[in-house]
């Protein structure tokens, strides 16, 4: 047998219709050596592990593009064909300034959706009904979690992007105008209508399993002459026009920062294909990219110790500022003169910044390269600090000569930022509920999370673990800078021999 039986006999039989649906579809491959396997035990769902040793470039399996869950399979298409019309562009929608009442327009999520939504409806009539089978019902990104599991990530930018309302005003605008126009063709005369709750329910499910199962595919129109073989994997950019579809098996890969298989996308297929040997019993991995954990939680509801090397954590402009205001002692007079040059000067300031590490790409071979290190404040930030001391200096233009001039030294412009950033990562630090050590201490010998709340705490000890990266490389570039603005004052002070001027005197 192909499929492990695991403890869940409807589990196993569910794997296993897929499987023989899947080998049975014209052009598709599985490999002998490989297998799906129940790892609900370790919270991972099902996965793909190699049964025996397996030599690199060896193909795992292939999936025919015509078998690709996507509005260009779907029969949905030719049933409503003007839903699939291209529409104008969602840049016209917004500056006609009807985006949201502007039902017509989809974009490839949406037609996605709506075309998993009809599927599913169908029942044992669509064609992938196995495949849909296997599609969990429930997620664990934080778009379903409770307020009180929330709250365990509470300062961590992924709150503000778990977007629950945006959604269900998607959902209420694209998908219900659609499918309620069309319930002959949506609703099998057999089953009952579901309800506006359980469209929306169905449209969220479907909505999050595009998001942690969709592939992004490649218009053929797009496909450049060398393109026999793309290295198109899963592309990140999820706002994207490119049609997106349901890859049955390539999803069924889990994935991780260090990972051993890549789907190779060419004309008539999908493959996926081992990146290097892989030993009996090794999980087959994907590679999602050099996403953070929390946006790993966010988009697949999971996090790993590995991918903790990409984290981040967002700096507010308003904490630099406040520090920076502070020690610069600017009062409000001050203040109110540098917020009206700016705004004179038509400077856009960024609300935040993203703090991260510099990080080697994995190998080719999906090997983890080298140390991930804090290396830098983003350079964008330093370019708005800069903008804002020239403002300061301007300000103080005519008030205070003295000030004024000594902003215009690059050391000390370099000196007042280095300081308040130092207080503004303390503050953000701040923000979080509970301290590093305490998550550490929560966390102890423990190789990943499991739950929720695990989850949630290992996010949040990463990016204060970053903060804490970072303050120790603000702080290193501070004495440096010190010692440097010392030394320069050292040679003038030996050349004028200020000593014996004062013995001297
Ligand atoms: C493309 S699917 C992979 C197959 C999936 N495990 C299943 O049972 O259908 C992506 C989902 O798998 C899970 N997953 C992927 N990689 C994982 C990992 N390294 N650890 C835990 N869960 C993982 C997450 O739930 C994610 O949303």
């Amino acid at each position: 047998m192909d499929v492990d039986s695991g403890h869940d006999a409807e589990f196993a039989q569910e794997t296993q219709s897929f499987l023989q649906w899947f080998q049975a579809l014209l052009g598709a491959t599985f490999h002998p050596n490989i297998k799906i396997v129940d790892l609900r035990g370790q919270d991972a769902g099902r996965g793909i592990i190699a049964t025996a040793d397996i030599e690199p470039d060896t193909v795992l399996f292939t999936i025919p593009r015509v078998s690709i869950l996507c509005a260009a399979t779907s029969d949905l298409a030719a049933k409503i064909p003007d839903i699939f019309t291209p529409q104008p562009t969602a840049t016209d929608d917004e500056e006609s300034g009807d985006e949201d009442e502007n039902t017509g327009s989809q974009d490839p999520w949406t037609l996605l959706i709506l075309v998993l939504v009809y599927e599913y409806l169908q029942g044992s009539a669509s064609r992938w009904k196995p495949y849909l089978d296997i599609l969990p019902s429930t997620f664990d990104t934080p778009m379903f979690w409770q307020p009180s599991e929330l709250a365990e990530l509470e300062a961590s930018a992924v709150v503000a992007k778990v977007g629950k309302e945006d959604a269900d005003k998607m959902i209420r605008s694209k998908i219900f105008t659609v499918v309620r126009a069309h319930e002959d063709v949506f609703f099998p005369a057999s089953t009952p209508k579901p309800n506006d709750d359980e469209l929306l329910n169905l449209a969220h499910r479907m909505g999050s399993a595009i998001m942690a199962y969709a592939f992004d595919l490649e218009k053929e129109d797009d496909d450049d002459e060398e393109d026999e073989e793309t290295e198109d994997e899963w592309i990140e950019d999820r706002e994207g026009k490119t049609m997106m579809g349901m890859v049955p098996m390539a999803d069924m890969l889990n994935a991780d920062a260090k990972f051993n298989a890549h789907i190779n996308h060419s004309e008539a297929a999908l493959t996926a294909t081992a990146l290097r040997a892989i030993c009996a019993g090794e999980e087959i991995l994907n590679y999602y990219g050099p996403l953070s954990n929390g946006e790993l939680l966010r988009r697949y509801g999971y996090v790993t110790p590995k991918h903790a090397r990409y984290d981040v954590v967002e700096l507010p402009w308003s904490l630099v500022e406040k520090r920076m205001a502070e020690h610069l002692h600017l009062d409000s007079k001050v203040s109110a003169k540098v917020a009206e040059y700016l705004a004179d000067a038509g400077e856009e300031l960024e609300d935040s910044f993203v703090l991260e590490r510099s990080s080697p790409d994995p190998s080719s071979a999906g090997l983890l390269e080298g140390k991930a290190e804090f290396t830098g404040l983003p350079e964008d930030m330093s370019e708005q600090v800069m903008v804002y001391l020239k403002a300061v200096k301007k300000a103080y233009g005519g008030v205070d000569e003295a000030r004024a001039e000594a902003l215009a030294d690059r050391d000390t412009r370099n000196e007042i930022y280095l300081t308040a950033v130092t207080y503004a990562l303390k503050d953000r630090e701040g923000q979080y509920a509970t301290p590093l050590a305490r998550d550490n201490e929560l966390i102890g010998n423990a190789d990943k999370p499991r739950g929720r709340r695990e989850m949630a705490l290992w996010v949040r000890r990463g990016e204060k673990q970053l903060l804490q990266e970072a303050q120790a490389w603000v702080s290193e570039e501070l004495n440096k800078l010190q010692q440097k603005k010392a030394a320069d004052k050292r040679p003038r002070e030996g050349n004028d021999r200020p000593d014996a001027k004062r013995r001297r005197a």
